[in-house]
């Protein structure tokens, strides 16, 4: 079944790298944009739903086609074209939850463009899929060979961090975390990692509290319930080869704890997924890179990874849509 693209920022690398993993993969995939916007000589198919192109995606790249209206400058996006973004990302899921298509891939948005240009409320696809998907609990994976991490707090200040890591939050992100490793990922016991939020996970309360107030019972709670969990671990020594092999994720407190070591490891391959949500949803782990936006230099293995894993992922749950 076919797999849909949002178009993501036009000002950024989005349609570009879209275009090329079409062209590396050629599998079932509807890019929903505005065509002007993809690479010129990219060979499109605009068609009117997903069911067409799967018979098209071979010759050419099919696009639901939407008017953007004025043109774009890469590099600088047009507050015109922040609520055409926003309603691809829309769009695509409701193709989704009608059965129409297996599952969404989304090319990176400026958070920044569609705040300003369109009022967006949320401040990611993940917060606004959560929304879409019935204002669910959802968790941000980023996967590569051999690691995944997931942060248990994602757009926030690091100074709100303290305040939003409650043991509630913590227990949901791993409940979540080992649900996606059991039932998207086909693990059967997964084992999960989790940092510790203060330097040497707070030195027995020399450099923090939090390890014991908040991550510790949650952890002994969990274990209680046969959950194979490790931690609080201090996170300067739970990325380095030989610890990354003893666990297959790593639940982490705040965004960059977790998104640092991913995108060191493998910037060019990481994939973010949605977990908890009632569809599956991947993205490149990259963003709009508008310093090299409309050069075609813009590499495209990322989005390729994220296409796979879709493709992965949609297979091993079988359905489009399950609450
Ligand atoms: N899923 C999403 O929608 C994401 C969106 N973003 C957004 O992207 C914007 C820019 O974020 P940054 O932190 O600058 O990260 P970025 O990933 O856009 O760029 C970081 C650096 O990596 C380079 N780069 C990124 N992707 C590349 C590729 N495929 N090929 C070659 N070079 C590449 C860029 O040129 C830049 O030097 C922000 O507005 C942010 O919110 C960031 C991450 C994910
Ligand atoms: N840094 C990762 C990121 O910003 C991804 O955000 P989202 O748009 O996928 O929620």
């Amino acid at each position: 079944m076919t797999i849909v693209v949002s178009c993501g920022e036009p000002a950024g690398i989005g349609p570009e790298v879209a275009a090329k993993a079409w062209d590396a993969l050629r599998l079932p995939m509807l890019w929903i944009g505005d065509p002007c916007h993809l690479p010129p000589g990219t060979p499109v198919a605009e068609v009117a739903g997903p069911e067409e192109a799967a018979g098209m995606a071979s010759r050419a790249l099919p696009v639901l086609a939407r008017d953007f209206g004025p043109p774009v400058t890469p590099g600088h996006p047009n507050p015109a074209h922040a609520q055409g973004v926003i309603d691809a990302i829309r769009d695509a899921v409701a193709l989704i939850r009608t059965g129409r298509a297996s599952a969404l891939c989304t090319a990176p948005i400026s958070k920044a463009a569609l705040v300003s240009g369109a009022g967006f409320g949320y401040p990611g696809h993940t917060e606004y899929l959560a929304h879409l998907g019935g204002d669910v609990d959802v968790v941000m994976m980023l996967a590569c060979e051999g690691l995944r991490v997931v942060p248990a707090t994602i757009h926030i200040a690091l100074s709100e961090v303290p305040r939003l890591l409650t043991p509630e939050r913590l227990e949901a992100v791993i409940r979540i975390t080992d649900a996606s490793l059991r039932h998207d990922w086909g693990l059967t016991a997964p084992r999960i990692a989790v940092a510790g939020l203060n330097p040497h996970a707070g030195e027995d309360g020399l450099m923090g509290s939090e390890e014991r107030t908040v991550i510790r019972p949650v952890l002994d709670r969990l274990r209680a319930e046969g959950m194979v969990l490790s931690g609080p671990l201090p996170a300067d020594t739970m990325f380095h080869e030989a610890a990354r092999a003893t666990y297959d994720a790593a639940i982490c407190m705040y965004h960059d704890q977790a998104l640092i070591p991913i995108k060191t490891v493998d910037f060019a391959r990481g994939v973010n997924v949605t977990a908890g949500l009632p569809f599956v949803r991947t993205s490149p782990d990259h963003g709009t890179a508008f310093g090299i936006a409309g050069q075609g230099v813009a590499d495209p293995r990322s989005m390729i990874a994220a296409l796979e894993v879709a493709g992965r992922l949609s297979g091993q749950r079988g359905t489009p849509w399950r609450p």
